[in-house]
């Protein structure tokens, strides 16, 4: 839950530490902003990927389902600014599969709070394993860090792949190459 009287109290402080005067027109409803910013960037703290997961349909079916490209903002932990890009889920159900919208909201769950991207990716995985008990379960998460581009060592193109293999795909390289083949196309 987000404390949005220590976030105004912390942009004030900041925007002094900065220089600024956060009692000037175009700032005095600044820390107001960014605190309520804060609830929807920070809202994935709040919410739990079982609300999402635990609703599933039974299928006959138990080849590769595959959710790609789901777009997501999220915030570095070290720097606070946004890194974001697009997720790739892959799963082998295990006789039921969870609604495709449910998987993008899972997404949701761990990219708005403070990550990293490894972090990320590895949460996304372990949360379709405990709650919908796959087969296996492949995450693929490419993002560009603003951290890498806006300030530092300045990278703008520069992406960031990371891979969490869980289950069948950890074992079977074959299926991993299946998830990658697929997505050739
Ligand atoms: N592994 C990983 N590193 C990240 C992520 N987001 C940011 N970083 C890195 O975190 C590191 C923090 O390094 P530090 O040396 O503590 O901080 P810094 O002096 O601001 O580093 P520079 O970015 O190199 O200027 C940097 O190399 C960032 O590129 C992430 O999601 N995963
Ligand atoms: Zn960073």
């Amino acid at each position: 839950m987000v404390d949005s009287e220590k976030v105004k109290e912390a942009i004030r402080l900041l925007l002094e530490g900065i220089g600024e005067d956060p009692t000037r027109e175009g700032l005095v409803e600044t820390p107001d902003r960014v605190a309520r910013m804060w609830e929807e960037l920070a809202g994935g703290m709040e919410s739990d990927a079982s609300e999402h997961l635990s609703r599933t349909f039974a299928v006959n079916s138990n080849d590769l389902v595959i959710e790609r490209d789901i777009t997501f903002y999220s915030m570095c932990e070290h720097h606070m600014l946004p890194f974001y890009g697009r997720v790739t889920i892959g799963y082998i159900p295990c006789g039921r599969v969870a609604g495709l919208s449910k998987l993008a909201r899972t997404v949701e769950v761990y990219a708005r709070r403070l990550q990293l991207q490894e972090q990320l990716t590895a949460q996304i995985a372990d949360a379709l394993m405990e709650h919908l008990a796959p087969e296996g379960a492949i995450v693929l998460i490419e993002a560009e860090h603003m951290c890498m581009t806006m300030r530092g060592v300045q990278k703008p193109g520069t992406t960031t792949v990371t891979l969490a293999r869980r289950g069948c795909f950890e074992s079977d390289p074959a299926l991993e190459e299946r998830f990658f083949r697929m997505l050739e196309r």
